[in-house]
């Protein structure tokens, strides 16, 4: 099902090990391929292919919050498209003032530029397990991923809120951010339905959404999450 990508990514990056650095080059996309003869695999190369979830919801939702959970009990590795955009605002990229202006708006960064991003924190983690938090936010992300990566998200996680709770959430999230203010979470909610309703609804008539109640205690609405992941036996794969 996985595809080595050669398109994309003209990223360079070392390996966080000191051995054998040029065999996990690559590494990522070599697993996401069968096509790789067994001998080429190093210890340093995850065995398995990817297994993605994508996490879904409306601002002030709870994705991030129950990322956390999720990555706890099943040692996933968490990747927030929005956390990412927010890094390359922060490093002063030549994207950087795009990019705060997008956000700022309540629009959606465009898809290359957030696939890249995704691919390159892919590409530098040993794990196989990942959330990607906040993403495809429309059809053009989803479509975008799919034509890059050559492969479908494994889980998909909706968490339904209603807008007057998450509305209240954002504004109490006091974490600094240029669009947890009033104004642009009326525009994100509006792209929100526009724009990541329609993902939503494809996931579903394709058997792979899995929509959790997302009102309530963090605990309540992680006692949902617990089952999605709990039924993949995670805990019994053993890496070579
Ligand atoms: N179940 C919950 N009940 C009340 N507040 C919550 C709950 N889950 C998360 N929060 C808080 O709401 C805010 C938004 O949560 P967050 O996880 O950042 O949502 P998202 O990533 O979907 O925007 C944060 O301040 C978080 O601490
Ligand atoms: N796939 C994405 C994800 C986020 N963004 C931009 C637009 C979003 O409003 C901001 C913030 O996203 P983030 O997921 O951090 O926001 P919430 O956690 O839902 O409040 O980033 C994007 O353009 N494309
Ligand atoms: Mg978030």
């Amino acid at each position: 099902m996985w595809r080595r990508v050669t398109s994309v990514s003209h990223l360079t990056f070392a390996h966080k090990s000191t051995v054998n650095k040029n065999a996990c080059t690559f590494k990522c996309w070599e697993s996401f391929t069968t096509e790789i003869p067994r001998k080429e695999k190093t210890t340093y190369q995850r065995a398995k292919t990817p297994f993605i979830t994508f996490v879904l919801g409306g601002p002030g939702s709870g994705k991030g919050t129950q990322c956390m959970k999720i990555v706890e009990n099943f040692g996933f590795t968490h990747l927030s498209a929005g956390e990412l955009l927010r890094r390359e605002i922060a490093s002063n990229s030549a994207d950087g003032i795009m990019i705060l202006n997008t956000i700022k708006e309540g629009k959606i960064v465009p898809s290359e530029l957030t696939i890249k991003l995704i691919q390159k924190e892919m590409e530098l983690s040993d794990n196989y397990k990942f959330l990607i938090d906040g993403f495809p936010r429309s059809e053009d992300n989803r479509k975008a991923f799919e034509q890059i990566f050559g492969a479908e998200p494994d889980v998909v996680l909706f968490f339904d809120c209603p807008e007057d709770e998450m509305v209240k959430r954002v504004l109490n999230r006091n974490q600094g951010r240029v669009d947890d203010n009033i104004d642009t979470i009326k525009k994100r909610l509006k792209v929100f339905t526009a724009l990541n309703l329609p993902v939503v609804n494809h996931y579903l008539e394709k058997g792979k959404l899995y929509k959790i109640n997302g009102v309530g205690t963090v605990d309540e609405i992680y006692k949902q999450v617990h089952p999605v992941f709990s039924s993949f036996h995670f805990e019994k794969q053993v890496r070579v």
